[in-house]
């Protein structure tokens, strides 16, 4: 009889050319990682796809969705694996559709990647159908908008059909695009920028500015609490953090008021870039989208990146809030970020921003202090926390210059 397994389809992988098996290799990878809690017998590619086996051969809804949040993961199918025997894929057909939770018109859509497989596919698909109209007599066959489709496919002396399919993330296989350091605040933005690079294939390494002493440590377990939310999509490496809030009292009492928020932004950048070193990542990444608040000018970004050389990924930079809020529901940050913690963003603001700074009186602020210092000295208070979900993350071997683990365990 036939096996019920997961169909994983894939689009961008399948444009690689030359590379294509190593980006295959590293989603059948992190599918392993991601599916850790199924009882998943096996994980892997054929012609085109990769397939999940799993223990009891119930490939259930909740596999289907786990699979569906994986970088690299275009679209999920739960199938029916048979032989090439037509009587086998005849009943795996009237199952897949019995299961259509709900539906009038329907059709039949046969494929077949073996070339040595004798039935033509437009046979096939006639040969199906008119099982498939035996079964559901008061069903009825459109060729255009069915609220059905059973598929098909013969693939390499396996059949496989299937009724029941549902989108995934997209984007690529984590480990595939390099490592970033990701400026990840428990608000609304740093979360769906951090998942976006990590959708395209990139290992993510969260840096979190925490206002401690000089507020609590709220926003560091929300951020935990964040990077949880994502272990399905398997992008986070290890979150770092860096208790910020003495730090910035000392540059609220030396600069200029207005220009305090690009002050604390510059060393924030600056000990990212820092940690990037240490990690062998190639970009930062930050939330900010265009003219949202005063600090996300263009004239105030430039007066931001000048104090860095690594290049700086803003991956919302042209997105609404309302699209940015959308994506955060769907990813399930939302609600994690909507509690508002005191982290250091709300640490000695000041009344009025500038939100046009002049690169003159930028740097005339950030000599007035030492900065040299105070960076290197947060580089040294840094701590950090693994999450273990990321199978392509390697901790830097050089980490002498940091405390071991310090962040709380009991919220993992
Ligand atoms: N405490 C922090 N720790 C790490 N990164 C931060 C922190 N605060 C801000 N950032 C980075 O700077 C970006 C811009 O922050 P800003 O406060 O100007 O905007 P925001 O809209 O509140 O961002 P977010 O919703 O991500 O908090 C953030 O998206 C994030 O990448």
């Amino acid at each position: 009889m036939f096996e019920s397994v997961c169909l994983v389809h894939y689009h961008e992988i399948g444009l690689k050319g030359k590379n294509r098996s190593t980006f295959e290799n590293q989603l059948v990878i992190n599918l392993k990682r991601a599916l850790r809690a199924f009882p998943v017998a096996g994980v892997s590619r054929i012609s085109g796809y990769i397939v999940v086996e799993t223990e009891d051969h119930r490939a259930t809804k909740e596999l289907q969705a786990a699979i569906s949040q994986v970088p690299g993961v275009a679209r999920v199918s739960r199938a029916y694996r048979c032989g090439l025997d037509q009587e086998e894929f005849f009943s795996a057909a009237v199952r897949a559709l019995e299961e259509v939770a709900s539906f009038t018109t329907f059709k039949v859509h046969a494929r077949r990647s073996a070339t040595n497989f004798p039935i033509h596919s437009i046979e096939l698909n006639r040969m199906v159908g008119s099982v498939l109209c035996e079964h559901f007599p008061d069903k009825k066959v459109a060729m255009h908008a069915p609220d059905a489709t059973v598929v098909v496919h013969v693939i390499q002396g396996s059949t496989y059909v299937y009724a029941d399919s549902i989108v995934g993330v997209g984007g690529l296989p984590v480990g595939t695009a390099g490592k970033v350091v990701s400026l990840l605040s428990s608000g609304i933005d740093s979360p769906v920028a951090t998942w976006m690079v990590g959708r395209r294939g990139a290992t993510v390494i969260p840096v979190h500015f925490s206002g401690r002493p000089m507020t609590a440590d709220t926003s560091e377990y929300l951020c935990q609490d964040i990077i949880s939310t994502l272990e399905g999509a398997g992008i986070i490496g290890r979150l770092y953090v860096v208790p910020f809030g003495e730090r910035q009292r000392e540059i609220s009492l030396t600069v200029p008021q207005s220009l305090r928020i690009i002050m604390y932004r510059r060393v924030m950048y600056q000990v990212s870039e820092r940690i990037a070193q240490i990690e062998g990542a190639s970009a930062l990444v930050t939330g900010e989208s265009l003219g949202q608040v005063a600090s996300q000018t263009l004239d105030n970004i430039a007066a931001v990146n000048e104090a860095v050389t690594i290049p700086i990924l803003r991956p919302l930079i042209g997105s609404d809030k309302q699209e940015i809020i959308a994506r955060a529901q769907a990813i399930g940050t939302f609600d994690i970020s909507a509690q508002a913690a005191d982290d250091c963003c709300t640490l000695f603001m000041p009344r009025r921003p500038e939100t046009h700074a002049r690169m003159r009186e930028v740097l005339s602020a950030w000599n007035s202090f030492d900065h040299e210092a105070m960076v290197d000295d947060l580089v040294a208070q840094v701590e950090y926390r693994d999450f273990n979900q990321c199978p392509s993350y390697r901790p830097p071997k050089e980490l002498s210059r940091f405390h071991k683990e310090l962040l709380p365990r009991e919220t993992a």
